[in-house]
């Protein structure tokens, strides 16, 4: 069995983590932290957690996480950075859920998190964790990004188009919508349900910390510079990321094999489904479902590809990617844990 620890075990992703492993067959949490809840049983806190889990929150002990074979933070930015280089000095390998190693130039990463870049040495090692990219480069990891979840799916919607060419990569449109646990649980009036309830917004559309972590994905698909408007909307829903792409083809002729296209480039993932040509995805389709599921769209005769892609933020976009990230780091089956479909309705 892997020994596996999750710091930041009280977050939503941290609880999605422990709802995944639950059901991992080679996987035991051996340690989970929380500040603020430490001494409280993992099941007291999550009833859906009983009968799962005998552990306890603990304060987070580097010795004590020193002795799992790999560690989860689900923290907020700024954590991992500081406590991962010891914990990868004595051997632990690391799945990061935050942003402190997505992105490789550290003066961007600093003026979008606000902070100082600590360990210049780890943020150029670090893989990023989208397996559909790089595989075979995370299986070999010692510390793993992991995506974002509007990185992951924008990114997903938009590779076949870049690693073959065919759009103009001067202005690309990504309009993406989140349900509000992509905003975590942590105290915030902007995210109680009188504030999100039955009303709809753009935000972060003068830039969000997002955009430099897409656009970076983006051109190494593309192998140039990547144009592109992202604009991220909160919806009064609680998971599910909605994400509709724009591009312009270079040969509009090329429309006719976009569909078997998508579906070359995706059939052997594991994790992405690309719906008939016109199909609608659904969010509610991969609630709980570590999958991206997508479709392809033209209006008339226009030139503009649009694709539709849906993941779970807190499954794809998150824990679910995380545990696909481990499971590709230890030489597993990639969906040991995974295969469960989504709830519906
Ligand atoms: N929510 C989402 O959809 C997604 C989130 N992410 C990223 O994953 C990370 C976690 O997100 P989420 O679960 O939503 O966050 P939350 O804010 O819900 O949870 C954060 C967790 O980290 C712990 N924590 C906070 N500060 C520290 C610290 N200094 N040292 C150790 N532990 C700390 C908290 O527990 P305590 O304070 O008790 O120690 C809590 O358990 C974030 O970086 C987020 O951006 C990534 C993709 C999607
Ligand atoms: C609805 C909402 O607020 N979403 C969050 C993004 C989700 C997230 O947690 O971002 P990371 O993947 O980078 O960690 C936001 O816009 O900041």
């Amino acid at each position: 069995m892997i020994k596996a620890g999750i710091v930041g075990g009280t977050g939503y992703t941290g609880v999605e983590l422990l709802r995944i492993l639950a059901i991992h067959p080679e996987v035991e949490v051996a340690c989970i932290t929380s500040r603020s809840e430490a001494g409280i049983a993992v099941s007291d806190m999550y009833p859906n957690l009983r009968g799962y889990y005998e552990l306890a929150f603990t304060e987070p002990d580097i010795d004590v996480l020193a002795s799992c074979d790999l560690v989860f933070f689900a923290t907020p930015h700024g954590v991992a950075m500081r406590m991962a280089p010891e914990l990868l000095a004595r051997g632990v390998r690391i799945v990061d859920l935050s942003a402190d190693f997505r992105i490789k130039d550290l003066d961007v990463w600093a003026r979008w998190y606000g902070m100082p870049h600590e360990t210049a040495e780890w943020a150029e090692k670090a893989v990023y964790g989208l397996p559909e990219v790089a595989r075979d480069a995370i299986r070999d990891a010692r510390l793993v990004a992991n995506p974002g979840c509007y990185p992951t799916a924008v990114q997903l919607g938009f590779l076949p188009l870049l690693e073959n060419g065919l759009i103009r990569t001067g202005h690309l449109v990504a309009d993406a919508k989140s349900g509000a646990s992509g905003a975590g649980r942590q105290a915030n009036v902007g995210m109680l349900h009188g504030e999100v309830g039955e009303s709809f917004k753009a935000y972060g559309a003068s830039g969000h910390r997002h955009l430099p972590e897409i656009r970076q994905g983006l051109e190494l698909a593309a192998g140039g510079k990547v144009g592109i408007s992202f604009v991220p909307h909160l919806v009064p829903m609680i998971r599910g990321i909605e994400a509709t792409l724009y591009a312009e083809l270079e040969t509009p002729e090329d429309f006719d094999r976009l569909q078997s296209l998508y579906e070359g480039r995706f059939r052997d993932e594991p994790f992405v489904d690309v719906m008939p040509f016109g199909s609608h995805p659904e969010t509610r389709s991969v609630r709980g479902e570590n999958t991206c599921r997508m479709a392809l769209h033209r209006q008339e005769n226009s030139p503009v590809v649009i694709v539709t892609s849906v993941i779970d933020n807190l499954v794809k976009g998150a824990a679910g990617q995380a545990v696909q990230n481990m499971n590709i780091m230890f030489g597993l089956t990639e969906h040991a844990g995974l295969r469960a479909p989504a709830l519906l309705p």
